[in-house]
């Protein structure tokens, strides 16, 4: 059983994954997947491996042209006691003085490889067991992972079964949209163990609830319902636990209906004001791949080719 809220006729496994920490799926009916924590014991807190399956995900889940939609969400109930989490953020019991470490058998290289990212280790011709190799030196890699849900081209939406807890709670920050099941509870406490997402978890927080509640959230380490994170701005609709997934399905089927382009000039639109440059960056180059597929931008090429002058005034200085 994957996760207790999970329907197994709605979904298929995604081949070539080999993932320790999550579950990846494509849903049967409609051009979306799926990623899911699955440490719910420890609450779905990340390890570096986890960060690493993550990324390794999102960038598939990017590759493919025919999905439109990107889940992210934590499988339960903890088999312990019960308890649901979307995810709790760094793995404290893994985290070293410089950021979290991965297990003894990833740093000597002794692990089984599972997944792209370690797949990919191989070809580096690093060693691992020299200690010098890139799985020997501690991580803060989840915040790459924002970045990627950030530039991905199609809405990311957190789908949260219970706790969204610091580095947890700055990830469904950064997705496109929040979705909330009726067990859900946010919370942050990186202050607590003395850590700060100084960038999207805090800032882009303050952009979505105001400043006065996104610096309550971090000063205060209140709990918040999902009724109340929907009431501050920060998740979209609240539905019943056991609908979340089919109502996450449900949006799916919504978003796919739209045009890709639209969508994804609108992600990188709202994205521009807060990443600057950068997000001018990722806009710009989607208005570049627009032009080339106009006309004009092919007898430009078409010209060059044919080493002839270009007959641009065929084309309207449009207004
Ligand atoms: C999540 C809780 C509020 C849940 O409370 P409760 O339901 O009462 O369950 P517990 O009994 O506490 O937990 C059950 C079980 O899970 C273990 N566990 C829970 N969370 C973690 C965790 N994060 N790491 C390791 N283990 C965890 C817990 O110990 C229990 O184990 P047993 O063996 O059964 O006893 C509550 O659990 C809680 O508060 N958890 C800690 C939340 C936390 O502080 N997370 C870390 C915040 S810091 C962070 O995430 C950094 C992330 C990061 O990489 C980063 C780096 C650089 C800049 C920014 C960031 C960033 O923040 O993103």
């Amino acid at each position: 059983m994957v996760s207790d809220i999970f329907d197994p006729d709605a979904w298929e496994p995604i081949a070539g994954f080999d993932f320790s920490d999550l579950t990846y799926h494509r849903a049967a009916d409609v051009g979306a997947v799926r990623i899911a924590f699955d440490r719910p014991e420890v609450r779905n807190a990340f390890r570096p491996e986890t960060v690493d399956e993550l990324s390794a995900a999102l960038d598939h889940a990017k590759r493919q042209t025919d999905v439109g939609c990107v889940f992210i969400t934590g499988n339960g109930p903890s088999p312990k006691d019960g308890g649901w989490a979307f995810c709790s953020g760094g793995d404290q019991r893994i985290r070293g003085d410089a950021g979290y470490e991965y297990s003894e058998d990833e740093r000597s290289g002794a692990s089984t490889a599972s997944g792209s990212e370690r797949d990919t280790r191989a070809g580096t011709g690093e060693s691992a067991a020299s200690g010098s190799g890139e799985h020997a030196a501690p991580r803060l890699h989840i915040l790459e992972v924002q970045r990627q849900i950030r530039h991905i081209p199609k809405p990311v939406v957190a789908v949260v079964p219970g706790w969204a807890v610091g580095g947890g709670h700055s990830l469904h920050v950064v997705c496109d949209m929040t979705l909330a099941g009726e067990k859900a509870k946010f919370l942050q406490t990186d202050p607590d163990v003395a850590s700060f997402d100084a960038g999207f978890g805090s800032a882009y927080l303050a952009h979505q609830v105001g400043h006065k509640k996104a610096r309550e959230v971090f000063f205060l380490g209140k709990t918040y319902s999902a009724e109340e994170a929907a009431d501050m701005g920060m998740v979209n609709e609240v539905v019943e636990h056991e609908r979340l997934e089919e109502r996450a399905l449900e949006w799916a089927d919504e978003m796919l209906g739209k045009s890709p382009t639209a969508m994804r000039m609108l992600k990188y639109a709202f994205n521009l004001d807060t990443d600057g440059l950068v997000g001018q960056q990722v806009f710009a180059g989607e208005a570049t791949r627009l032009g080339y597929m106009t006309d004009e931008a092919k007898e430009g090429r078409d010209a060059f080719n044919e080493g002839r002058e270009p007959e641009f005034e065929q084309f309207p200085w449009h207004y």
